[in-house]
């Protein structure tokens, strides 16, 4: 029985700042950014937009297009590493809303909840789901994946920053991918990129040693939450590298195979933090598992080093870009980072890059590197099914980003730091946060949302 996706919907940030006008302003070789990591605009959220409405957004999209019926699905799982409420999962909020618009308790059977693992979160709720459906194959399943990346201003991640969800409905005989069985997993627990409770003493803010009151909190220190990550960019990408490459060869060694895997992968799909992370991470594997290696594994670390550098500048590694992971890139180039659902926008755009240049691309095998920070890697593969391509029409993926609008570094700036109170466009038929509760004690803090006409 064939398992996988049936259809992908998408609601990215409509508003982006060009990656030249960072870099100019940022005092960046905007070539570095532009050739050298292959950014061209990044994507971030209007003051209306928050995860719940990207998500909400991307659901209300699948369920209309693809005509569900709300009864016929079991779960709707949520990947994301920007929740809004430590407590509360985005899927809780989803359900709210699906039933505001598709009915009273139109949800009220299907199993809901959020999974976190920095980036690969997604992925572990599409695996999830799809074994549910492997052993409940009359029944539907939803993964969601949300996010907004978004980084320190004058920070190296700041030109990495975007914003959007996907959403995919998962199911047997689907008709855009299916999915083999073997999913091999790399976990190692590091400090590359985290999100941690951050405090700041009470003391600090009020120049009062006496622990008073301030705003009714009693603690002495103050809990802080940032949206910003903490991290470690070089040491990410070292362990991206690291985990990608031992998932890869324990993914070899699960189908038993001596053969290069990647030849049999007609494009490949990896978790794209920025365009080109995958093919500049992806050298090391490329080189081990090639026919004519020239790596050896005796090497000293430096000598070990030049040999990437050498393979990831030669004519045949660039070939392969081209063939295998540029149509991912697409899309990313355009949206920026997108956390959980960086791999499936990537699958996304792969698909409509075949579909737009009319390639069929049926029965032809894809493979995933799945990344999360802190840190986790899955390798796993999927076969094109034969009708992908109805599941493409009503996609219109680069048209619709085309539209995206352009905003100067001043407004950049006013939304980043949370300046800017109307929105930059006015919503029209999405959802939009609508205020968040301040003076009820029993719902403080409480989102409310609803949906422009
Ligand atoms: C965060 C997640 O989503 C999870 C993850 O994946 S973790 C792994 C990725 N980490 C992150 O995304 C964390 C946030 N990002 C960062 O810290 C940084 O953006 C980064 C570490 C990813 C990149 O760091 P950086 O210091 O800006 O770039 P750097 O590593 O020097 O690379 C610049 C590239 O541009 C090239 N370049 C520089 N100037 C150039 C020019 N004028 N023309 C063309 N290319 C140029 C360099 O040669 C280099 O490419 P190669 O190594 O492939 O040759």
């Amino acid at each position: 029985m064939k398992i996988g996706i049936d259809a992908i919907t998408f609601d990215v940030a409509k508003i982006h700042l060009p990656i030249k006008t960072l870099a100019k302003t940022r005092n960046i070789d905007p070539e570095k950014l532009e050739k050298g990591l292959g950014l061209l605009k990044m994507t971030l959220p209007d003051t209306h937009q928050d995860t719940v409405v990207f998500g909400a957004n991307a659901l209300t999209k699948l369920i209309i297009d693809q005509a569900i019926d709300l009864k016929d699905v079991a779960r709707i799982y949520v990947g994301t590493e920007s929740a809004i409420d430590s407590s509360k999962p985005i899927s809780s909020f989803l359900v709210a809303l699906m039933e505001e618009e598709f009915g009273e308790n139109s949800l009220s059977e299907c199993d809901v909840v959020d999974f976190t693992f920095a980036c690969i979160g997604g992925v572990d709720a599409m695996q999830n789901c799809i074994d549910f459906v492997t052993l409940n194959p009359t029944k539907k399943a939803i993964v969601v994946a949300t996010d907004f990346a978004k980084y320190d201003l004058n920070s190296t991640g700041e030109y990495t920053q975007g914003a959007g969800a996907l959403a995919m409905l998962i199911t047997s005989d689907p008709r855009i991918i299916a999915f083999e069985n073997n999913w091999a997993t790399s976990t190692k627990g590091v400090f590359d990129f985290f999100k941690p409770y951050r405090t700041i003493s009470k003391t600090a803010i009020t120049g009062n040693e006496t622990n008073e009151a301030w705003f009714e909190n009693l603690e002495s220190e103050i809990e802080i939450h940032k949206d910003q990550p903490v991290f470690d960019g070089q040491y990410s990408n070292q362990c991206y590298m690291d985990r990608t490459r031992d998932a890869y060869f324990s993914f070899k060694k699960l189908k038993n195979t001596t053969e290069t895997v990647y030849d049999s992968w007609k494009s490949i799909v990896m978790h794209l933090p920025y365009a080109f992370q995958g093919r500049r991470m992806l050298s090391e594997i490329y080189a081990l598992d090639g026919s004519n290696t020239t790596i050896s594994g005796n090497e000293d670390a430096i000598e070990y080093q030049n040999k990437l550098k050498e393979t990831s500048k030669s004519d045949a590694y660039k070939t392969f870009v081209t063939e295998k992971l540029m149509p991912a890139e697409i899309a990313s180039s355009l949206i920026g980072n997108l956390y959980t659902g960086s791999i499936f926008m990537g699958l996304l755009s792969t698909l409509a890059h075949h579909y737009d240049t009319k390639k069929e691309i049926s029965g032809t095998t894809f493979g995933f590197l799945a990344y999360g920070s802190g840190s986790k890697s899955k390798v796993f593969e999927g076969t094109i099914q034969p009708n992908w391509k109805s599941a493409m029409t009503s996609i219109h993926l680069f048209e619709t980003l085309e539209k995206s609008f352009e905003i100067d570094f001043e407004a950049y700036e006013k939304l980043h730091k949370k300046e800017q109170k109307m929105s930059v466009q006015v919503p029209k038929s999405e959802w939009t946060l609508d205020h968040i509760e301040t003076e009820n004690p029993n719902l403080l803090g409480a989102r409310y949302y609803k949906w422009a006409e």
